[in-house]
């Protein structure tokens, strides 16, 4: 088992705890040390009262109890948890290189290369993801890290759910139901394909493709489904193709997950490893 298992009972004191590495919204993360293992891991500190304020206790409970069973190598691993009188602490995994959003605003926009090994590392976590019925919703370059071999991995599962198939869960027959209640529900998997496609395209264009001064602007476009590629930099027909087919209105039509995989696009430019070395 890793070294780091989750079945102990964990306190402060079994760590030495370093340097601060960042800040989230309910707490700052620290780097730190397992005293008896020496393993290095990151320490998310979240103040109680702060969680209490926000509500958001249940949503922390779900992101422990989806997060700490979730075992992929582009999914940054929760190791456990633990708690005092005034604050709650998740032992995580430690991304060596850290946040991928700080390299994409210093080199702007990201090679082709890069761009596509990092989609099909994220194609292939979200399949693992969608196969246990968890979607993150929240897919986007602040939630995700890069690890010591350059290997990208997404964090923060905070507004992940666990989907459930309301077809079986609803009472037994199908019959009765209307046509939008055996279609998906509005929070299908299909929006973890659509953050994706946004995502490749901000990581190609370096801004996001329905990016406007005024939200409600935003809104407009992205129902509306305004996809623009500009000029420059110039992008290969088959990365615009990809981008295509996943920022599509209707969610059943978005390229499934294993189709990316297999798009010309992924083939021609991603690193077989999944990490990219530059
Ligand atoms: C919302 C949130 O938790 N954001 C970030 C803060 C650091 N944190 C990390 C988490 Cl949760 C895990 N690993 C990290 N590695 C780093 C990092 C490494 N370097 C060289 N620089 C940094 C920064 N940060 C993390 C997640």
């Amino acid at each position: 088992a890793s070294p780091v298992v989750k079945e102990r009972r964990w306190s402060l004191k079994d760590f030495e705890v370093g340097k601060p590495l960042g800040r989230g919204k309910f707490g700052h993360v620290y780097l730190a040390r397992e005293k008896k293992s020496n393993h290095i891991v990151a320490l998310k500190v979240l103040f109680k009262s702060q969680l209490k304020q926000s509500q958001v206790e249940h949503q922390l409970r779900r992101e422990v109890e989806i997060q700490s069973h979730l075992r992929h190598p582009n999914i940054l691993r929760l190791y456990g948890y633990f708690y005092d009188q005034t604050r709650v602490y998740l032992i995580l995994e430690y991304a060596a290189r850290g946040e991928l959003y700080k390299d994409l605003q210093k080199c702007k926009y990201f090679s082709e290369r890069r761009a596509a090994t990092y989609i099909a590392s994220l194609a292939r976590a979200l399949i693992y993801c969608h196969g246990k019925h968890v979607i993150h919703r929240d897919i986007k370059p602040e939630n995700l890290l890069i690890g010591l071999q350059g290997d990208i991995k997404i964090a923060d599962f905070g507004w992940s759910v666990h989907t459930y198939d309301r077809r079986r869960t609803m009472c037994g027959t199908l019959d009765y139901l209307p046509p939008e209640m055996v279609e998906n529900t509005e929070h299908d998997a299909g929006v973890d394909i659509w953050s994706l496609g946004v995502l490749c395209y901000e990581f190609l264009y370096g801004v996001p493709p329905f990016e406007a001064k005024e939200h409600s602007d935003t809104y407009r476009r992205i129902i509306k489904v305004d996809l623009r590629f500009p000029l420059k930099p110039i992008i290969s027909s088959a990365g615009k193709d990809l981008i295509s087919q996943m920022l599509v209105k209707d969610s059943s039509q978005r390229l499934p997950l294993h189709k990316v995989l297999e798009h010309p696009w992924i083939i021609q430019n991603a690193d077989p490893s999944g990490v990219y070395r530059g």
